[in-house]
């Protein structure tokens, strides 16, 4: 499989983003095949209006149980936000990876 090349957000999330505020993403296996070093362009999901582009840093496995106050900080959320926001995008998935990346210019 090539690695993918773009990746979206909501565009929600771009100013924690573009700020440094949140610096992972959890999402599904579908989603999961980042390859780390490798740097993808990002848009938002609803306009598809690139705003940046981010180096993927690591991509590990997580239970959505194991979701802690250590990953909420990193989304700058609370682990109850987070929590239902990740119940909200991906209402039946317990297996979820954690993304890291960094901006790039
Ligand atoms: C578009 C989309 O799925 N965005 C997501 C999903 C999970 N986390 C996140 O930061 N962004």
């Amino acid at each position: 499989m090539n690695a993918p090349t773009t990746m979206t957000f909501f565009a929600r999330f771009e100013a924690d983003i573009l700020s440094g505020r949140k610096t992972i993403t959890i999402r599904d296996v579908s989603e999961s095949h980042y390859v780390p070093g490798s740097v993808v362009q990002v848009s938002t999901l609803e306009e598809d209006r690139d705003f940046c582009r981010l180096e993927i840093l690591a991509v590990e496995p997580i239970l959505f149980q194991d979701l802690s106050d250590f990953h909420a900080r990193q989304e700058n959320m609370t682990l109850a936000e987070l929590k239902t926001v990740i119940r909200e995008i991906y209402p039946d998935d317990d297996q979820l990876y954690v993304i890291t990346y960094r901006l790039v210019g």
